[in-house]
């Protein structure tokens, strides 16, 4: 559809966009990306002829734009344009209508049925029909944006070029125009546009051209563009990639410069002692990977809660009574991890282990009467009643990689299975070493302070560490546990 060749040029001699070349097909939405003053808006305005190139070429549908006719070239590329003061006494049907000068032919100029129809169509779409007959002057910035979308779309373009339409658009409007415009894109409709914000283009647009000084730094699709050391080469600020949570998009987050942060120690010190539940509220809040019942997933934590059910604690609506009680005690649970034991706290074990320049402070407790060899063929899987789970919180006082956190919970998961054959612990159905228990849950949470730990495998001072500790404390708990049940 769009062809450009080693495209120059800029204003007066200087030149601004230096050899740039790419193609766009058809129905593909493109997004053009790259810092501010870096010659997007003049490659754009080269594209819609606007601005003539000192050299190279743009083909257009197989033409150079260089031999198009005006008129002819509007019924091909709209441009979203930018709004100007004089515009405002023009009625928001006036303003769409004016996207229809393309298509009009002769000398007395008539409007038709067909154009009448086009307005209307670019209206509804754009949710701007509601105010056809209002001035511009009586519209927000967001409204008025689009109306000038309306005014583009009326010229039944083939290929539509925006420069950052997303501006002053809230959330909700940013969302409408580009499932707009993508939907669009389906229908045949091919889409240049100018981002500035790196997610939206890496969400919606099919691929991406990252600029610097004019000329292309990069040209992929999200997954090739959106890289950490791009951004960072291009816009000279860190960044941290991360999935987005339901599309396979990548998505950058800022790294905000932080004032001198100190180092904070997660220790025995800050462990609280209530007679049906335990916590720690540490000194700030701390990434977290865990299964509890409250705050499972990824999050910042600032509460880590364990706490006693009776042992015939068996309700279906569990999750809702847990945060009740969690909440009734005043924890956040936007903020808090939440697990559930039937051991009692006298029973808590629980360990600091240093190694290097990291240390870690587990706290376990272990009830074992689900136990279950999870590597054995059992004729049912069902939970049984009874009560008996093992709860493990590592905390590192570091700051550790995703792939540390990972293999935190796996270095941990280890060193649980090993204290239990150990203990000689056995799966009452297979008569086998148990691995765990049938609800065993566990968390891994970092202060993010201190220094750096890239791995925590077995190997690794982190890994050491959390072996150790999650193997002392899980012996202990089991000693402290069975030691109950035989008193009883
Ligand atoms: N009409 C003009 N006359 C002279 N120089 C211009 C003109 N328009 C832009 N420039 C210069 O060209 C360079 C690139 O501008 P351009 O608008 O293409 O960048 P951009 O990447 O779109 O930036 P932004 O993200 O800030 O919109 C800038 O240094 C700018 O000062």
């Amino acid at each position: 559809m769009l062809q450009v060749n080693e495209l120059s040029g800029g204003y007066g001699s200087g030149l601004i966009v230096r050899g740039v070349s790419f193609s766009v097909k058809q129905g593909e939405l493109f997004g053009i990306l790259g810092p501010n003053g870096s010659g997007k808006t003049t490659l754009l305005n080269m594209i819609s002829g606007l601005t003539k190139p000192a050299s190279g070429t743009i083909v257009v549908k197989e033409k150079p734009i260089s031999t198009y006719a005006l008129k002819e070239l509007a019924r091909v590329v709209a441009v979203l344009p930018q709004m100007t003061s004089s515009q405002f006494a023009y009625t928001v049907k006036e303003t769409v209508s004016l996207g229809r000068y393309a298509h009009q032919t002769g000398f007395f100029k008539s409007w038709t049925d067909e154009d009448e129809a086009a307005v209307q169509e670019a209206m509804n779409q754009t949710g701007t029909s509601l105010f056809a007959d209002k001035p511009l002057s009586a519209l927000s910035g967001g409204e008025r944006q689009r109306v000038f979308l309306a005014q583009a779309l009326a010229q039944e373009p083939e290929i539509l070029l925006l420069d950052e339409p997303t501006n002053h658009l809230d959330l909700s409007f940013q969302k409408d125009l580009l499932d707009l415009l993508k939907q669009m894109t389906s229908n045949g409709l091919t889409v240049i546009s100018i981002f500035h914000d790196l997610n939206l283009a890496s969400l919606y647009c099919d691929r991406l051209l990252l600029m610097k000084n004019g000329a292309v730094h990069a040209i992929g699709t999200a997954a090739d563009i959106m890289k950490e050391q791009h951004i960072h080469d291009v816009y000279d600020t860190d960044v941290q990639k991360q999935p987005h949570p339901e599309v396979p998009k990548p998505q950058m987050s800022l790294l905000p410069a932080r004032a001198d942060v100190q180092p904070v120690e997660i220790g025995e010190e800050l462990l609280e002692w209530h007679s049906d539940y335990i916590s720690i509220r540490p000194p700030v809040p701390l990434k977290t990977l865990s299964s509890g019942v409250i705050g499972a997933g990824w999050g910042w934590r600032s509460a880590f809660v364990n706490r006693h059910v009776d042992k015939n604690y068996n309700l279906d609506n569990f999750e809702e009574e847990a945060a009740n009680y969690f909440r009734e005690r005043g924890f956040d649970l936007n903020e808090t991890v939440g697990m559930m034991t039937a051991v009692k706290m006298d029973d808590v074990a629980y360990r600091r282990k240093v190694r290097d320049d990291v240390s870690v402070f587990v706290v376990t407790t272990a009830g074992v009467g689900n136990a279950v060899d999870v590597t054995r063929q059992r004729t049912s899987w069902k939970e049984k009643n009874k009560p008996g789970t093992i709860n493990i919180w590592v905390f590192a006082n570091g700051k550790l990689s995703e792939e540390a956190f990972v293999q935190g919970l796996m270095t941990a998961t280890e060193a649980k299975a090993k204290a239990l054959a150990d203990a000689g612990v056995c799966d009452p159905e297979t008569g086998t070493i148990a691995t765990g228990t049938s609800t065993d849950s566990i968390l891994i949470a970092a202060t993010q302070r201190g220094a750096y730990q890239q791995f925590a495998g077995s190997i690794t001072p982190l890994g050491i560490a959390i072996g150790l500790a999650v193997y002392e404390s899980v012996t202990e708990a089991l000693e402290k546990s069975s030691r109950r049940k035989a008193i009883r």
